[in-house]
């Protein structure tokens, strides 16, 4: 008798979460996908596609079971990804009633959730009491983007119970995606966020006039304090270099694709960030991030240069163009 498979569902409604449902229609035959609006939704019934994010990605509805109803999905699902904003992720789970006892939760999620500080699967496992073999990421140098061109992109798959790691890697896995499984959910998920700061700082110096040469040693620094950050919250033998970790902020900080770069760009520019981020139709985690990282690393002391310099520009107005010379003198 053969094993039945799981039921799995994504959760949110943007570019990252309609390519992760095209990803996982080619190998799994009815998806969960849930979003709040239910007009998006009519939209994909009839249209077979997202009309606001990556839109040019054609669905077969008949794999696909809709609803704006978040405890019908959860209840539906035994594995639940999520790929909320961040900022956004806190007032979703308020509308559950369902439990989420005995759920698999993948985050897709690319941040730090601003109230609590906490990374999402710390934030489900301190909140919802979800024990970490029950925790997933999906993280990897991918924009969605590329996704919907089909252009070859690689996954990360992180669980500390392997066999869930193994599983969500065989949803997701297809001619143009690779995956690789990984035991570092903690490190991973710091990895995802820390990047999108530093895309913002390597945006930040594009707009401020800088060249490629210098983006090469902020890229090459951001590395090195991701490293020493990323060890003080969670020490374990990990290699940095791995796409996971180096492969994602080179991905973010060069790839024109990067609303973080994008929005940073913009900040370099001389643009405030009330402007930046109403010109901006989509999220930039690293906005979000760039407070918490902070916070964390005030605690934790980890020396961090440039987190400190995007804190500066964002969130104590200094000027970027005095903040990047300082910073300068200090890489190496
Ligand atoms: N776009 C990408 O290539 C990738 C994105 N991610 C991560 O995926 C997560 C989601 O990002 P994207 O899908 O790219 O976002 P997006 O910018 O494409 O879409 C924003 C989403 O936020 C939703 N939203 C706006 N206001 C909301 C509210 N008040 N409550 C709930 N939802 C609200 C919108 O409906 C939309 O679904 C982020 O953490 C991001 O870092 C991770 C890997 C790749
Ligand atoms: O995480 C991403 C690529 O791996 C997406 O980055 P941006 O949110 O900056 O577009």
């Amino acid at each position: 008798m053969t094993k039945k498979q799981p039921k799995i569902a994504v959760f949110g409604g943007g570019s990252w979460a309609t390519a992760i449902v095209k990803m996982l229609s080619e190998n799994v035959n009815e998806i969960g996908w849930y979003m709040r609006s239910e007009s998006v939704l009519d939209h994909i019934k009839q249209n077979q596609h997202n009309p606001k994010y990556i839109s040019s990605v054609e669905f077969d509805i008949n794999q696909l079971f809709l609803s704006n109803k978040i405890n019908e999905m959860v209840s539906y699902a035994d594995y639940l990804i999520f790929a909320v904003p961040s900022a956004f992720l806190k007032e979703e789970l308020e509308k559950l009633t369902t439990s989420l006892e005995g759920k698999v939760i993948f985050s897709a999620i690319k941040g730090i959730e601003p109230e609590s500080g906490l990374i999402v699967g710390e934030y489900f496992h301190k909140k919802y009491n979800i024990p970490y073999d029950n925790i997933g990421v999906i993280t990897g140098p991918c924009h969605a983007e590329e996704v919907a061109l089909e252009r070859l992109s690689y996954l990360t798959l992180a669980c500390s119970d392997e066999s869930k790691a193994k599983l969500m890697s065989s949803f997701l896995k297809s001619r143009y995606i690779n995956t690789k499984t990984s035991d570092d959910i903690v490190g991973t998920e710091y990895a995802a966020v820390l990047k999108n700061i530093y895309a913002m700082a390597a945006g930040m110096a594009h707009g401020l006039g800088y060249g490629d040469n210098f983006q090469a040693v902020l890229m090459s620094n951001a590395i090195r304090e991701m490293k020493r950050f990323i060890k003080k919250v969670h020490k374990m033998k990990r290699n940095i270099n791995n796409s996971a970790y180096l492969g994602d902020l080179l991905v973010t900080g060069y790839s024109t694709f990067s609303r973080n770069r994008m929005f940073g760009n913009m900040i370099g520019k001389g643009y405030t960030v009330k402007s930046a981020m109403m010109e901006m139709s989509m999220v930039a985690e690293g906005y979000y991030a760039t407070k918490s990282a902070y916070k964390i690393k005030q605690k934790n002391g980890a020396k961090t240069p440039i987190i400190d310099t995007v804190y500066k520009i964002l969130y104590e107005n200094k000027d970027p163009k005095i903040e990047f010379l300082k910073l300068s003198e200090r890489l190496d």
